[in-house]
């Protein structure tokens, strides 16, 4: 059946609305495809800017899930990480009027819209419109608990984003996230910050909260969300395509010929290689790059770095055969390899939910933001992983000798300390597999939010 046909008979109609960045399209996205596995009598509207249609148009999705653009009215891609504070205020204030003009023609009736809490205006517009709204949270339960109980805080005492420089103690949030807390405050960008603080106050507005993340990987957050909240909190995750692992979405056609970077993954021993990928629109300078390159090649440590812009450069400098250098990979099939042993990355939290799943430990470089937090979930929390310190001289340039030392340590598959990090990590990969099986925490509220939608359920 095409879209068409389905728009005709559909009864249930969600539309998705995600914040433009990949680390919110896709699971935004991967969160649809799940929805589209559990309900066969669903239409998914899933809206995105012109720009980002030309980037995702071509990737698998079932027919149930149709692309509809709004004009490009926020800055392109290529600029946000230049200005970032200017990218995220637009989509706060441009993007809302080209999308109600959208749902204005569509012809069936909108049953639910899924709106990333980062898009600060789909709260309010669903509850104008009388359309259900369910807030989609892209990142850690923790983390949002740590920024809602802050904002609680600080409406409460009315006082400036500094607050949290003089108190020490915040109902709801615990000494060592307050810490997390304040480590984020000094180190992003204020205006980023107060509006992120912004679309989280409007959460209680929502009628339901979507997490990605998977309930028994963060009891204790997703306790107190579900205790602060009037209305029901569905952890689905993870929203990451383990779908198409599996090769099982029905009406889509997944049968691709295994990448180049897939092959030599197969001829390489288990657990051997150490894959890189630090985020996908802020990043590490070009010198660091280059001291890292050089690391890994004196460390004798296979890798598989997918370094984007930078690739072609650093693939003329590597010159052997132990790692290979891509711009971009099928993230969540290369952490799935059984030749993958390790993942140094920069903490975003879909990342982190894919190596969760796949069981493999990790190394972390967190850049921006909630991944500060995640590394400390990581190392702390579940203690999966090891963090890369930054060096001590030049603006915390990390040099290639402290690189090779690291990752030879860490990809030591013998030491003590490896072997308990690779078993807990397996543990917690189990985890994921129980909350996706039938039955599981995730397929139980994943089809709990589907009869609550369809049946109208408002709390
Ligand atoms: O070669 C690659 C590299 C990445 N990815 C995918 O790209 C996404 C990256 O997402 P994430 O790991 O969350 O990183 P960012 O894109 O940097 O994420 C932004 O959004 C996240 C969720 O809101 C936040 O946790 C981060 O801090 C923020 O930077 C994931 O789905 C990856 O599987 C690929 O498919 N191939």
């Amino acid at each position: 059946m095409n879209s068409v046909g389905l728009e005709s008979t559909a009864v249930c109609h969600v539309v998705a609305m995600p914040f433009p960045g990949r680390g919110h399209i896709n699971p935004m996205m991967n969160f649809c495809k799940l929805l589209a596995s559990r309900k066969h009598d669903i239409l998914i509207t899933f809206v995105v800017t012109e720009e980002w249609l030309g980037y995702i148009s071509s990737e698998p999705r079932p027919e149930s899930v149709r692309l509809v653009t709004i004009p490009n009215v926020i800055p392109p891609e290529r600029l946000k990480a230049v200005d970032f504070p200017g990218f995220y205020e637009a989509v706060m204030t441009k993007m809302e009027a080209p999308f109600e003009q959208l749902l204005d023609q569509f012809e069936i009736p909108v049953t639910a819209l899924i709106g990333d809490i980062e898009v600060r205006w789909a709260i309010s517009l669903g509850n104008r419109r009388n359309i259900p709204v369910a807030a989609f949270w892209t990142m850690s339960a923790t983390f949002l608990s740590m920024l809602y109980h802050f904002d609680l805080f600080k409406q409460n005492q009315k006082s400036p984003t500094n607050l949290l420089g003089q108190v020490d103690y915040i109902p709801g949030i615990s000494s060592s996230h307050l810490a997390e807390l304040q480590k984020v405050f000094q180190k992003n960008d204020q205006r980023v910050l107060q509006l992120a603080l912004d679309c989280i106050s409007k959460v209680p507005q929502a009628q339901y909260l979507l997490f990605t993340s998977i309930y028994e990987i963060e009891l204790q957050a997703m306790d107190a969300m579900k205790d602060t909240f009037q209305f029901p909190v569905y952890p689905i995750g993870p929203a990451i395509p383990y779908l198409e692992l599996e090769g099982n979405l029905s009406g889509t056609n997944y049968s691709h010929m295994a990448p180049d970077y897939l092959q030599w993954l197969d001829s390489q021993p288990k657990d051997s290689v150490l894959y890189i990928s630090l985020g996908s629109f802020l990043s590490v300078s070009s010198t660091q790059m280059d001291e890292i390159i050089a690391g890994l090649q004196d460390s004798g440590v296979r890798y598989l770095w997918v370094a984007r812009g930078e690739a072609s450069r650093l693939k003329d400098i590597c010159s052997d055969d132990m790692g290979l250098v891509l711009p971009w990979c099928d993230q969540l099939k290369v952490l799935c390899h059984s030749s993958i042993g390790g993942f140094w990355t920069h903490c975003g939290w879909n990342s982190t939910l894919e190596a969760v799943f796949a069981g493999v430990p990790m190394l972390t470089f967190p850049l921006f933001l909630d991944q500060e937090p995640n590394s400390k979930q990581i190392l702390e929390g579940w203690r999966i992983g090891w963090k890369v310190k930054r060096g001590v001289r030049e603006e915390n340039l990390l040099t290639r000798e402290e690189i090779a030392e690291l990752v030879q340590k860490f990809m030591d598959l013998e030491s003590i300390e490896g072997k308990e990090m690779r078993r807990r990590a397996r543990e917690l990969g189990n985890i994921c597999q129980q909350g996706i099986a039938e039955g599981g925490s995730s397929t139980t509220n994943l089809d709990a939010f589907i009869r609550d939608i369809s049946m109208g359920i408002r709390h």
